[in-house]
């Protein structure tokens, strides 16, 4: 259960994973594009996972058709203003919004700094008109390799007032991290946070190279690091974060079960665990549904919930004011 009287956050979460299917139709129509169905029921197998897929890589495509449709920069605003909206709608009161430009841009050729001026511009007007707080994490898509995030990255930068952290997403596997240390090097340089998606489809070595490497402060989904007791002890005693996203990892096939989900032993150990959607619309869930029926599957308790909720608070890419500010709004309601 969602503890009402505290602020609720999404820290992980794709705002190009989360494109509504009736969007996709739209913007299919009026960029003349041949989808594989003309309604949102033909076209739901397409975009949204009705089954555990078999890998990672297999889950990932089905963000593809949503990125396809974005045929110039207002479609891009558009998908980010009604993410915003989404988030409302799922009772967050702080989301932290991911973004690939290079992903978004691709089909259609769109400037990559442009997109991301895009996303900026459409997430500030749906904060503006929705009550939800939101902030933005540049996305290196390094499924696409070290020049195309090279390009990803500039095109951030030029705008990184405007984001909290740079992510690294994608092909875990095809694309290790020690690809990507001078690109995280200039991430630093220019004072931006780094979380990283680490230890979802490869070992624990992934988030020690993330951690040590890259400069991770928190990790995205790092379900692995069960498998090292030292990186267990290492995670709690550094505070660095783990962005659980439960459904995810069972669709992904990165998990096997609900029941044995790593996030009990993690929450068990002192680690700052907290939940978190991922894709929502690909997966077809929202985060209220991570917290009233995923997290009782895994077993947590609900005091376990109930952390989980604060280390989401904690683990934000906020200042302490800000998370004050969040924590009043809450308790007032
Ligand atoms: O669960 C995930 N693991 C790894 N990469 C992901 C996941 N979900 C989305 N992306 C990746 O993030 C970028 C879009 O924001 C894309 O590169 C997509 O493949
Ligand atoms: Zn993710």
């Amino acid at each position: 259960m969602i503890t009402k009287h505290l602020p609720l956050t999404d820290l992980h979460r794709h705002l190009d994973g989360n494109i509504r299917i009736q969007t996709i139709l739209e913007l299919g129509q009026k960029f003349g594009m041949a989808l594989p169905a003309t309604d949102v029921e033909g076209l739901r197998p397409h975009v949204q996972i009705v089954e555990a897929e078999p890998s990672l890589m297999a889950f990932l495509s089905k963000l593809d058709w949503g990125v396809a449709v974005l045929g110039d920069l207002d479609a891009c605003r558009r998908v980010a203003y009604e993410n915003v909206e989404d988030a409302l709608n799922a009772q967050i009161d702080y989301a932290e919004l991911r973004f690939s430009p290079y992903y978004m841009a691709m089909k259609h050729n769109l400037p990559v700094a442009g997109v991301v001026e895009a996303i900026v511009d459409g997430v500030a007007a749906g904060c503006r008109d929705f009550d939800v707080k939101a902030n933005l994490i540049g996305i290196m898509s390094r499924t696409f390799g070290q020049q195309a995030c090279q390009q990803e990255l500039d095109a951030l930068l030029s705008q990184k007032d405007k984001l909290v952290a740079i992510d690294l997403a994608g092909d875990e596997l095809g694309q290790p991290g020690d690809r990507f240390v001078s690109h995280f090097k200039q991430v630093r340089d220019a004072d931006l946070r780094v979380t990283v998606h680490a230890g979802e489809a490869a070992g624990p070595e992934s988030m020690w190279q993330a951690i040590r490497e890259l400069g991770a402060v928190r990790i995205g989904h790092g379900v692995k690091a069960v498998h090292d007791p030292k990186l267990m002890d290492y995670l709690a005693e550094h505070k660095i974060g783990i962005e659980s996203c439960l459904t995810s990892n069972i669709q992904t096939s990165t998990v096997e079960s609900f029941e044995s989900h790593p996030i009990k032993q993690f929450l068990d150990h002192g680690i700052l665990a907290c939940l978190n959607t991922d894709d929502p619309a690909v997966e077809g869930i929202e985060l209220p549904y991570e917290y009233e029926v995923a997290a009782p599957k895994v077993g947590l308790s609900q005091e376990q919930i109930r952390q989980a909720q604060i280390n989401g608070l904690e683990l934000a890419f906020l200042s302490d004011a800000e998370k004050q500010a969040l924590k009043l709004k809450a308790a007032n309601r």
